[in-house]
């Protein structure tokens, strides 16, 4: 009987405790053991049912062109549940002189697939459009531009589209979905696509247009009807009861002639293998007494966010503007970094009549927050809504979440770290770093790779 420890009851590592119970089912002799510090499993990913509010603390959705959180839904006899946002309507503000101004059409991140599309907003300046126009144009110099090794997003998109696109959409959009700094962020690692697509076509615009014949009818992102909660839940019942031990924060790992041994205040226990799910900090301090050149490998920056929100009864009280939400640029007064208009995003998660929005911190604010009570946070966070959408009623329902160095920022360099890093992993038999600090930020990723880890033990 094979036996593997699973540190960290997050995403990854609940997905890795499932595909294992999945082998063990099909008669592998395995036996997992789950180790979480807190109480409950599934990390950031928890949805909270308030009447018939359905309130994401963590992510609401997974990004639809990342098959791997769909086929999983799948195969937990949720199909019925998966369903799409609602791109109809889908829209996406940046808050510009304290305006909402609605991103164009057509936008594959700052890159536009339609030029003229891009004439009608009023997001840029006469010379910010010229920037675009002339990208095409530039083609054999920007090839000829592109650096070898990796530079940041900035200089990325400074290259291709100038400063004003960069400071608009490029650092707001990065931010929203990476947490971090474009001036330290990884193109290579962030944006690998448009990286190929510079060094094949050098204009990104024309590389779109090529390519826009095949850009998918999908909606953007894809969530479960009763919301995220559901997919670690469903996982969880499926893994043997015995296999997990919640309030169990691992004290300790070793390596030894006869395997790993994982230490915890009620014990030492002895595995086969270690699946080291837990926070890159917390992975990085429990391997570096085991390799003292991996632990540097692993230091990296990560942003917090704070999430707050706020579900109101009648959404005839006051008026938004039509979309999903908005982004705030680095450097505006507001305190935000974004907010998401929920009950336009996605069908079924709000009462009749009823609305829902998130709004989100990051960075300085959400380290100042951090150390806030709910009903601080909460007041902050309506305030800062009204400044931007104008007086808002009292919420009927509200949820405060606070996730401490949950994003870790992929900084120039990245992926050139993550492969030595990779190597050293290697060199311990029964080792597996999983997590969203290594091979991508989303929830498809971790599934993925927590996945292949199991089946490549089990099948081992
Ligand atoms: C602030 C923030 C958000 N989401 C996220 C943050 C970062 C802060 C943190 O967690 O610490 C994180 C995020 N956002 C996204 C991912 C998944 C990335 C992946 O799977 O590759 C991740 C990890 C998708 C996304 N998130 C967003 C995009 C861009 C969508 C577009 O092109 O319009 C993607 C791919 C934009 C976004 N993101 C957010 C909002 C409110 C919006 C705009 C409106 C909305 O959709 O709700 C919230």
């Amino acid at each position: 009987m094979k036996r593997v420890a699973i540190v960290g009851g997050g995403v990854a590592g609940v997905t890795a405790a499932y595909e294992l119970a999945q082998q063990a089912r099909k008669g592998v002799p395995l036996q997992g053991v789950l180790f979480e510090a807190s109480t409950r499993l599934g990390g950031i990913i928890e949805t909270v049912h308030e009447g018939e509010f359905v309130i994401e603390c963590g992510p609401d959705a997974w990004v639809t062109e990342k098959p791997w959180a769909r086929e999983l839904a799948e195969e937990l006899g949720l199909a019925d549940e998966v369903m799409p946002s609602n791109d109809a309507t889908r829209k996406t503000y940046v808050l510009i002189d304290k305006k909402l101004q609605a991103m164009p059409d057509g936008m594959r991140m700052m890159v536009p697939a339609d030029l003229d599309a891009l004439d009608q907003s009023e997001l840029f300046s006469a010379e910010a459009k010229r920037a675009y126009r002339e990208e095409p144009g530039r083609a054999e110099e920007l090839r000829a531009a592109a650096p070898e090794g990796d530079e940041s997003v900035a200089e990325f998109v400074q290259r291709h589209f100038g400063d004003e696109v960069l400071e608009k959409i490029g650092a707001p959009l990065l931010s929203g979905v990476f947490g971090g700094d474009v001036t330290k962020l990884s193109v290579q690692a962030v944006m690998a696509p448009f990286v190929t697509m510079e060094r094949e076509h050098g204009s990104l615009i024309d590389a779109l247009r090529t390519r826009s014949v095949a850009a998918s009818k999908n909606s953007v992102f894809t969530t479960l009807r009763s919301g995220m909660g559901t997919l670690v839940d469903r996982m969880i019942a499926a893994i043997p009861e015995d296999w997990i031990r919640l309030s169990a924060e691992v004290q300790f790992t070793s390596c030894g002639e006869e395997g790993w041994l994982v230490g915890t205040a009620r014990g030492v226990e002895r595995f086969d293998a270690l699946m080291m799910t837990a926070p890159v900090d917390v992975a990085c301090s429990l391997l570096q007494p085991i390799d003292a050149e991996m632990a540097p490998l692993m230091e990296m920056d990560a942003s917090s966010a704070v999430v707050v929100g706020f579900g109101f009864p009648d959404a005839a009280k006051f008026s938004i503007p039509t979309g999903f939400g908005f982004l705030v640029p680095p450097g505006s007064d507001s305190l935000l970094l974004a907010a998401t208009f929920v009950d336009q995003k996605f069908e079924h998660r709000v009462p009749q009549g009823g609305r829902l929005m998130r709004a989100f911190f990051g960075g300085k604010a959400a380290e100042r927050l951090m150390r806030c009570g709910n009903d601080e946070t909460a007041a902050v966070a309506r305030m800062e809504l009204a400044r931007v959408l104008g007086p808002l009623p009292e919420p009927q329902v509200t949820v405060v979440r606070r996730w401490p160095r949950s994003l870790p920022l992929y900084a120039v360099g990245h992926l050139e770290r993550m492969k030595k890093l990779d190597s050293r992993v290697r060199a311990f038999k029964g080792l597996w770093l999983l997590g969203n600090g290594y091979r991508g930020v989303g929830v498809p990723d971790l599934v993925r790779d927590a996945r292949a880890a199991a089946r490549e033990i089990a099948g081992e």
